[in-house]
């Protein structure tokens, strides 16, 4: 595997936010050795294969790989939403590999937000509905507040009574990612969450993710467009279940707006 240096560039901002959050509440995610296989009758499917990564707090960490190569699974193993046939998943150093139901319950609802490339908003309740009910999910008591802090902050402050039919593909995973940050939680998880968007939507929509990496949170996101990953802080790439590559992007982080694709 090779194996670079990464530095991350984050201004003060992420400091501040850093101490407020990463020492109130961590974010070190480790996986040693982890091997995630499945049994299709006669037939043994490696998805992950002896894969070691260890993420801190305020990172935007980019995960590539083409179809099949184990993106998915990752993220689902480093969200607790399934655990490894070998190996270990720690989060701030406790081991949930062999965690039971309720204890991977209770980690992600106090830990882990996801974002779809879908969004998968409920259909039949409004923005701000869809926003309270992550912070609700994530025992906030001020849930309908904190929604309409967060949809403004995502520049959707006119959009809180309208169905998620009345609404662009942009706005929609707008909304996904408000009702993620409504949890406060500090890990984002988020599986292709510009692959619904034209460019220079997909393009705002990674601004916020990377936006939300610089106040703190660890923010994962899967991808096969190897562009997005021009503008990571790390680069994680899989091939076949393997972990290839780990380092920050080849000829140097860029801009959002310099990206192309
Ligand atoms: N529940 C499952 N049962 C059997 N095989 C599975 C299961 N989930 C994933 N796999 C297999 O594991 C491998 C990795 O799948 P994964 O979804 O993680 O890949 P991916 O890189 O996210 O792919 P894509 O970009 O197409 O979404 C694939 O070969 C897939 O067929």
């Amino acid at each position: 595997m090779e194996r670079l240096e990464h530095t991350a560039d984050l201004g003060p901002l992420a400091s501040a936010a850093a101490t407020a959050e990463g020492e109130a509440r961590g974010t070190r995610v480790d996986l040693d050795n982890v091997s995630k296989r499945y049994q299709v009758g006669d037939v043994t499917v490696t998805a992950l294969d002896d894969v070691s990564l260890h993420v801190d707090e305020m990172a935007f960490v980019v995960v590539l790989g083409p179809s099949g190569s184990g993106k998915t699974t990752l993220l689902n193993l480093i969200g607790v939403l399934d655990t490894p046939t070998e190996g270990r998943v720690a989060i701030n150093g406790q081991d949930l590999s062999r965690a039971s139901r309720r204890e991977m319950f209770d980690f992600r609802r106090r830990s882990v937000s996801f974002i779809f490339q879908t969004f998968n908003l409920f259909p039949g309740l409004t923005a701000l509905e869809n926003v309270q009910f992550g912070a609700d999910v994530a025992g906030r008591t001020d849930a309908e507040a904190v929604a309409r802090e967060v949809l403004e902050r995502v520049g959707l402050g006119g959009r809180v009574q309208h169905f998620p039919h009345q609404l662009s593909g942009g706005e929609q995973q707008r909304v996904a990612i408000a009702r993620a940050l409504a949890t406060e939680n500090p890990i984002l998880l988020a599986d292709e969450p510009t692959g619904e968007l034209d460019f220079t939507t997909g393009v705002q929509i990674l601004q916020l993710l990377q936006a939300q990496a610089e106040a703190g949170k660890s923010v994962l996101v899967v991808s096969h467009n190897r562009e997005i990953s021009r503008i990571a802080d790390r680069v994680i790439e899989l091939s076949s279940g393997r972990l290839v590559r780990d380092g920050p992007p080849v000829g140097g982080k860029r801009r959002a707006d310099e990206l192309r694709w």
